[in-house]
């Protein structure tokens, strides 16, 4: 290839890779590379500049805006940071910025660098008044409404008089009527787990990473499912004009006062050393955090300082980043084993000879599934590397050729189900492999009692922690039906050790012992008594439907209102419900087909489970909205949601869940979802404000 030929490639690679991780939320190589690829062509580009392409992802914030999103202009350029992975290149940075202060005396403040996505906020009068996505770094998507749900984020914050009770002897003790604040949202590890632990019980893909979840969260048109992902925020950069403070320092400590979420972890540092010595502190430290981290982020304190330094197009020449090396260890795959989920997906999980990763000894591996075994081409036996990235369980990245001996044997994918032998099934376009046997295959089974016993499904959680498992064992039930049936003579004294289930046969010789006292009988009776209580909704959610989570649980349980009209319901009906795709509708179509699930159905329902949504009772006011459709979206400055709703119901129109051609009116508040809007419009969906909607009723 011709030094020109390698610069269209690169450039062309390193586009693609850019749109697919900022519009996409999709990461096609891992970080490592793409800074090592975008390095070659900036060094190509240096040699022949003659041949640098105007597109060149070099000289550009690789991001861009989206369609689905208001535009905003941002009043100050949002820029990427510069990044090393070396010690010698931060030494190389900080040469050059002694250079660039020519002798001046300088610091540095070093913080984590938080894995997310850039988010910038403005605030006028006090009040968060935008948010926006950071896109090309001139112009960001608004995403203000899914920025709002970020529960850490001030909607306002007190100025002047009283204020947050903070010194009123510092000038900074106020903030500016206007100004922004720059920070990462991000997904909280903890709350990614348990995302995927729901993707996981219903059968969704997993989300592949918590920043690419979150990436994907924050370009969500729908804000009430964006509220459902726990997103926070970490802020660590404060801007207006004019300035207010003197250093970033200032600013970081000001932020916190005003009631900022600021991440306590940053620190002043007097020279390079000191920032090297943050560095290694926090290399393993990192991993303790409830967040995903890649790197830290070193700025110049001063800020005359650090216009004086100034700008690359790109990147701020008095900051950068220095990115870890994912952590990695190689070490022995012993053997593979394959867990059946709720759902009957195979999932295979590597065994290792324990070895130390990040602070941590490492034993299991995530192999996800027979694509992964094939793709990294590992046989048992053979020396693996191992890694430790944004998840919590590591992963095995690829294999040490030069260590494989006669010893390695390929890894026999089963073709059976390891727990009850059924043959695996492959679906179209599928990545597991399944084992069919739903109804009988033990893990199957527990899982599906594990699954109907969640607190957002029956709550009887005082059947949890291998509970069920002992009531399975004694065949006392074989059904979440046969639950209903349970009496203080077939529980009371029941007992059984179990092996420690974490560790599994091949580790820990620990014993639990389970058993059931007259209090622990009691508790389980009573919860079993009050899940008779729990909203339709719920129910429907327990009921274990592939695909059916708690949103969709919801969806059907508004649009159909009772058990009976879903039960029956066509799948072309199922198909148009809002936010029920073909996938789900022939998902739950085919569920209810099945004679052993309309028994199973039939049962709950004799056992006294709810079968209706509760519909809230507001007393008729008038029939003027008769007949009519109603739908709104953003928020309204003279009712609150549920008001809005009330007002609706009590005049006879009805609520719909989705734009669609039955909807006669969508009210539009402040801040309306853009893609109810643009449904709306497509659909010749008149569009009224508050106003229009109060003279409606005659008020
Ligand atoms: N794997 C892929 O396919 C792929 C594709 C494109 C980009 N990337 C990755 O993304 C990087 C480029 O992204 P980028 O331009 O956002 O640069 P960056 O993520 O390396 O650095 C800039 C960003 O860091 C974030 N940040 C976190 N903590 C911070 C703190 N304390 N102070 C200031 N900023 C902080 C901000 O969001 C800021 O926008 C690449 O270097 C690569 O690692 C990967
Ligand atoms: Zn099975």
């Amino acid at each position: 290839m011709t030094p020109q030929d390698q610069i269209n490639d690169l450039t062309d690679r390193l586009n693609y890779y850019n749109h697919q991780y900022y519009q996409n939320s999709v990461s096609e190589v891992d970080d490592f590379t793409f800074d090592r690829l975008l390095q070659q062509l900036a060094e190509l580009e240096r040699q022949y500049p003659e041949f640098r392409r105007p597109d060149t992802p070099t000289q550009r914030v690789g991001g861009t805006i989206s369609k689905e999103f208001p535009t905003v202009y941002h009043r100050f350029p949002m820029l990427s940071l510069g990044n090393t992975y070396s010690e010698a290149e931060l030494t190389e940075f900080d040469n050059r910025v002694r250079k660039g202060l020519n002798g001046q005396p300088y610091e540095y403040v070093c913080e984590l660098k938080f894995d997310g996505v850039a988010l910038s906020m403005t605030y006028e009068n006090g009040v968060l008044v935008q948010g926006a996505t950071r896109g090309d770094g001139v112009r960001g998507d608004d995403i203000t409404n899914n920025i709002r749900t970020i529960r850490t984020l001030p909607l306002r914050i007190g100025r002047g008089a009283g204020g947050q009770g903070h010194g009123t002897d510092s000038p900074n003790s106020v903030p500016p009527a206007l100004f922004e604040v720059r920070g990462e949202g991000f997904l909280p590890l903890a709350e990614f787990e348990r995302i995927n632990k729901e993707r996981e019980d219903i059968g969704e893909p997993l989300l592949a990473n918590p920043r690419n979840a979150a990436s994907g969260t924050f370009k969500q048109q729908d804000s009430a499912m964006v509220a459902k992902r726990r997103l926070d925020c970490y802020l660590y950069s404060f801007l207006s004009e004019p300035e207010v403070f003197q250093t970033h320092e200032e600013s970081l400590i000001a932020m916190k006062q005003w009631g900022f979420n600021v991440s306590p972890s940053w620190r002043k540092c007097a020279d390079i050393q000191a920032v090297m010595a943050y560095i290694n502190e926090w290399e393993t430290k990192r991993f303790d955090l409830p967040l995903g981290t890649d790197g830290i982020v070193i700025k110049v304190n001063r800020y005359d300082q650090q216009r004086e330094l100034g700008y690359t197009a790109k990147s701020p020449r008095w900051a950068i980043a220095f990115k870890y090396k994912a952590m990695a260890a190689s070490t022995t795959l012993n053997s593979v084993s394959y867990q059946v989920g709720r759902t009957g997906a195979v999932t295979p999980v590597a065994h290792l000879k324990p070895v130390l990763l990040a602070g941590t000894v490492v034993k299991r591996a995530s192999l996800h599934n027979a694509n992964e075994i094939q793709r990294l081409g590992v046989m048992i036996n053979d020396t693996v590397f191992v890694e430790k990235g944004g998840e919590i369980i590591p992963k095995i990245t690829g294999v040490d050729l030069s260590k494989r001996t006669e010893a390695s044997q390929p890894i026999n994918y089963p073709a059976e189900c390891p727990a009850c032998n059924t043959p695996l099934i492959r679906k179209e376009g599928e990545a597991h492999f399944y084992c069919p046997n739903e109804k009988g295959c033990p893990p199957q089974r527990q899982a599906r009692f594990e699954h109907f016993i969640q607190r957002r499904a029956m709550n009887i959680e005082s059947l949890g922690e291998g509970k069920i498992q002992l009531l399975i064992d004694r065949g006392l039930v074989q059904s979440p039906a046969d639950l209903y049936d349970l009496t203080n003579a077939n529980l009371l004294g029941l007992e059984k050790a179990y092996p420690e289930r974490e560790g599994g046969p091949d580790e820990t010789g620990k014993v639990r012992v389970v058993k059931f006292g007259q209090k622990t009988v009691d508790n389980i009776l009573n919860a079993i008594e009050a899940s008779k209580g729990q909203p339709f909704v719920n129910v429907l959610f327990a009921l274990g439907i592939r695909y059916v989570g708690n949103t969709t649980a919801e969806r059907l349980a508004d649009y159909f209102g009772s058990m009976d009209e879903l039960l029956n319901a066509p799948l072309d009906v199922l198909a148009n419900v809002p936010d029920v795709g073909p996938r789900i509708a022939q998902s739950a179509f085919e569920w209810f087909r099945d004679p052993e699930n309309r028994e199973y159905v039939e049962r709950l329902r004799a056992a006294g489970l709810q079968f209706a949504s509760e519909r809230k009772v507001v007393a008729q006011e008038s029939d003027t909205l008769a007949g009519k459709t109603f739908l709104y979206t953003g928020t309204f400055a003279n009712f609150t949601r549920e008001e809005l709703e009330e007002r609706i119901a009590a005049n006879g129109g009805k609520l719909l869940s989705g734009v669609s051609k039955k909807l006669n009116y969508l009210i539009i508040g402040e801040n309306p979802g853009p893609s109810k809007v643009d449904k709306a419009q497509k659909l010749n969906v008149p569009m009224i404000g508050e106003d229009e909607f109060t003279a409606m009723l005659g008020g």
